[in-house]
């Protein structure tokens, strides 16, 4: 099974910055990147990742996401003094040129590509692309949002050209909504775009219609685009969690990517000036956790938003340290989901119009309004604090075995008679039995159950340790068992008993491995559907975490 964990960072990507005064694009500065590069070494992590080198982007590889004349048109601001990169720069919305913005840009689309080669052929399993400036607002012929190239909607295109991918998912956890990203993907099948972002009935920023949750995507890609729209801040850990077992991730196990990008864009985190929401650094161990088990593993973190420069720094470790396979650490702050989910499409119950300030025409929220909004705002920022995210400590022994004497034991795994002596992460006791008759519940129940019951019940019981009993009567086919063995460690810290009577395909997941994917699922039969539905609404008053909506009915 592959592993290692490449991290891909150039300092050229620190060299370019805002030469003039713009309220809108100061926050976006070269210390991000600095401050996330610097704690992954101050916490020993970029020492256990495979570093590879960045290179630029060539031309064609650009022109897979943009026109030739916005190309052209960038090509040129190297060459610009200050009046003209100000005027290049009035041409676009929130953005701003510098004579090595190009170079730079080429560098974040190069490092990407890098990221995805090595992902593709396999010299690693997993990785992350630390890069600036970030991607998922640009467009074709349109620079947006501190954004010049789209590194991740390129590297979509390239992985389908270049490594045959069939499939790919990106999961956009950004704050802002990466509109880029969704224009490029509109009407295509074989990308799906999740993306959640804030959006206050369109009176947050980019103050699109189409970020609302009724796109779907058009054509043939009807379907394939998803977006959760933030209609209020302070949204949390539960929330993000509720999200990914209630949306996310049975959409993207029926989609059985061959792929997975996240736009890692860390401005969801608590302290952001843009996003102010409440989730935690750690939440992003647990994101990237539940989402390693796809695609056979193969996913691709670059970098997007992010500017508290504390937040941003814990939340690039939290990710990088669970891409490299060390167990997530105990969820934080997990009350229930706050927020029933989008009720109408916003048109319907749009915020009124800014109270006093100007009363710029309804829904345009950029005037001074927002600003003299977003002055308050500022002034709280200071004042938010969270606590450090604990260290997660990886034993030095991930799996030990208690097996009968006659059953060989598979590499990675250490023999031992008795757990204490060796406190590994996790630990097998194998069982005798019959095997177990055969059939079983089919593969998208399970999974269904798996992803809307099991997981956000074990999130909200915090167990301390994971018992996972294969046992005769019930017999779950591989594929199934691997997802069940990998998913269930990010509980626990990881520390999980497993009894079964079947050794290898388990050990591969208690090494850390990723579990095999299942391939594209079926919808779930109705009747497990109906007592799936039954039992989560019967849990839910007590386990806030399996809520979805308040009133659904079918
Ligand atoms: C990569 C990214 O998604 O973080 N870019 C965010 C761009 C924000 C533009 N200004 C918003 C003004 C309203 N607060
Ligand atoms: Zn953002």
């Amino acid at each position: 099974m592959k592993m290692g964990t490449a991290l891909i960072y150039d300092e050229e990507m620190t060299k370019y910055k805002l030469l003039w005064v713009d309220p809108v694009c100061k926050i976006e500065v070269p210390e991000r990147l600095i401050v996330s590069y610097e704690a992954l070494v101050k916490s020993g992590l970029a020492d256990r990742c495979v570093s590879i080198p960045v290179r630029e982007a060539t031309d064609a590889e650009i022109l897979l996401a943009h026109s030739e004349e916005y190309l052209e048109a960038v090509k040129k601001t190297p060459f610009m003094h200050l009046e003209e990169l100000m005027t290049f720069t009035q041409k676009y919305g929130d953005v701003y040129f510098h004579p090595n913005i190009y170079h730079c840009a080429k560098l974040a689309v190069g490092a990407t590509l890098q990221l995805v080669d090595n992902v593709m052929t396999g010299k690693v399993r997993n990785g992350m692309a630390l890069v600036r400036p970030p991607g998922h607002h640009s467009q074709s012929s349109a620079a947006n949002g501190f954004c010049v190239f789209n590194n991740v909607a390129i590297a979509a295109q390239y992985a389908k050209k270049h490594h045959k991918a069939k499939r790919v998912l990106i999961v956009d956890w950004d704050v802002h909504h990466g509109q880029g990203v969704q224009y490029c993907f509109e009407d295509d099948p074989s990308v799906l775009y999740f993306s959640w972002h804030r959006y206050e009935h369109q009176s947050f920023w980019p103050n699109l219609k189409e970020s609302d949750f009724d796109s779907v995507g058009s054509g043939k890609g009807a379907g394939f685009n998803v977006n959760v729209p933030w209609n209020k801040v302070g949204m949390g850990n539960s929330d993000y969690l509720a999200v990914f077992f209630h949306v996310l991730l049975p959409v993207a196990y029926e989609f059985s990517p061959d792929l997975v990008f996240i736009c890692a864009g860390f401005d969801s985190a608590i302290g952001d000036p843009e996003g102010h929401m409440s989730a935690t650094p750690d939440i992003f161990a647990h994101l990237t956790h539940l989402l390693m088990n796809l695609a056979d593993g193969k996913v691709c973190a670059v970098l997007e938003g992010g500017y508290n420069l504390t937040s941003l720094a814990q939340s690039v470790c939290q990710t990088v340290q669970t891409l490299l396979g060390d167990p997530a650490p105990r969820p934080a702050q997990l009350g229930g989901a706050s927020a029933p989910f989008p009720e109408e499409p916003s048109s319907k119950n749009r915020r009124p119009a800014q109270q006093g300030g100007s009363q710029g025409p309804e829904g345009d929220a950029g005037g001074d309004a927002q600003r003299e909004e977003e002055k308050v705002e500022e002034k709280e920022e200071e004042e938010i604090v969270w606590p450090e995210p604990l260290r997660r400590v990886a034993p030095s022994l991930r799996s030990a075995l208690l097996l009968p004497d006659a059953v060989e034991c598979p590499d990675g795994c250490a023999r031992f008679t008795c757990v204490r002596a060796c406190s590994p992460l996790n630990a097998t006791v194998l069982l005798r039995s019959p095997s177990p008759p055969q059939g079983c519940g089919d593969t998208a129940g399970v999974m269904q159950a798996v992803l809307g019951l099991l997981l956000p019940l074990g999130y909200q019981y915090e167990p301390g340790l994971v018992l996972l009993a294969r046992l005769p009567g019930y017999q779950v086919e591989g594929g199934l068992w691997q997802q069940l063995t990998c998913l269930l460690q990010g509980l626990a810290l990881g520390h999980t008993l497993v009894l079964l009577q079947v050794i290898g395909i388990t050990a591969s997941c208690l090494l850390g491995n990723a579990a095999l994917s299942l391939g594209p699922l079926v919808a779930p039969g109705p009747e497990d559907v109906g007592s799936f539905e039954r039992l989560r609404l019967r849990l839910q008053t007590d386990w806030p975490l399996l809520q979805t909506t308040g009133t659904f009915r079918d």
